[in-house]
């Protein structure tokens, strides 16, 4: 995808036409060519990692066991989920620093040096990748290439570091477990970096069948989210995603150990006060708008409120 770098009107139009072609049809692509530099995504994770070996670094943190991604709206099912089949995995949560309902909880200097430094230019670093993407997707929707971003910049999105520790494969492969559970993300775009363990599956739409999203050096997974889906109509999609047992490597095997893995998710949303409602070129004479308006803060409330009870 060559998107950012191109350098012709035509060049930058084919590419948001691949990027949208591929929202549609599967909800997730690759990105190359995206201008992030890998020695960002590289620091960004050794901090994480830093971060996660030191116990009383630990704030803004979810443990295990307290999450059960799904798509259940329903509390009794949700909290039963949870309580037989919790995600193998823990998380931290940075939002946009200067919020102040939601303050961060950041770890002292002196644990993790430039660990606060490190986040903040890596959350920025994302946020105008994200604008460049939903310019490509105006652009592939026949939009005009600035129509989202008035929409999206006050940067009210989430980035989440998370870890997976190692967990008995045997364990894992039992029924419903996983380091995390089918479900499908709230907001605009996910912008997903991995490391080498793998383990993400994605569901192909068409025929139900969940199909490894193996990391690609240099690439940087985004998926559509909830949010984007309803806006378009559900001319874009949002795709269900899990993290399960990576195939089973030899080392792996023996020791019947699936090994550590870290990945940062960094969760995109429009303006808190943004009305999202069917975008112009999704809807018409024979494709009726399907969704009610709602603004973002409305939606996402909603849905973090049905995932922490
Ligand atoms: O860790 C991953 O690769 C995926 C995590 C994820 O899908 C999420 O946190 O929403
Ligand atoms: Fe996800």
């Amino acid at each position: 995808m060559h998107y950012l770098n191109a350098t012709t009107d035509a060049e930058k139009k084919k590419t948001a036409e691949e990027i949208v072609a591929g929202f549609k049809e599967v909800g997730f692509i690759y990105l190359d060519k995206h201008g992030v530099p890998e020695s960002t995504v590289k620091n960004a994770f050794e901090k994480a990692k830093l971060a996660w070996e030191d116990p009383r670094s630990n704030r803004g943190y979810v443990q295990i066991g307290r999450e059960r991604v799904t798509q259940s709206a329903d509390l009794n099912e949700i909290a039963q989920l949870r309580a037989k089949a919790p995600d193998f995995k823990e998380s931290m949560e940075i939002g946009r620093d200067w919020d102040e309902t939601w303050k961060n909880q950041w770890p002292l200097e002196s644990d993790v040096p430039r660990f606060k430094q490190t986040m903040l230019d890596f959350y920025k670093t994302c946020h105008d990748l994200h604008v460049y993407v939903m310019r490509a997707i105006a652009l592939g929707l026949n939009l005009e290439e600035t129509f989202f971003d008035r929409k999206i910049d006050q940067q009210c999105h989430n980035l989440r570091l998370l870890s997976y520790p190692p967990i008995k494969t045997s364990l894992l492969r039992q029924d419903g477990q996983a380091r995390a559970g089918a479900h499908s993300d709230y907001g605009t775009l996910t912008l997903l970096f991995q490391d080498s363990v793998g383990g993400l599956e994605v569901e192909n739409p068409h025929t139900k069948e969940y199909q490894p999203a193996p990391p690609i050096p240099g690439s940087i997974v985004i998926n559509a989210g909830d949010l984007l889906a309803r806006w378009s109509n559900d001319v874009l999609r949002s795709t269900l995603h899990r993290v399960v047992a990576p195939p089973a490597k030899k080392v792996s095997e023996t020791e019947g150990i699936t090994p550590a893995r870290q990945s940062i998710a960094f969760f995109c949303n429009p303006n808190f006060d943004a009305e999202i409602s069917c975008l112009p070129t999704c809807s018409g004479p024979d494709q009726a708008a399907k969704y009610e308006p709602v603004t973002t803060e409305e939606y996402i409330v909603g849905r973090l409120q049905a995932t922490y009870l």
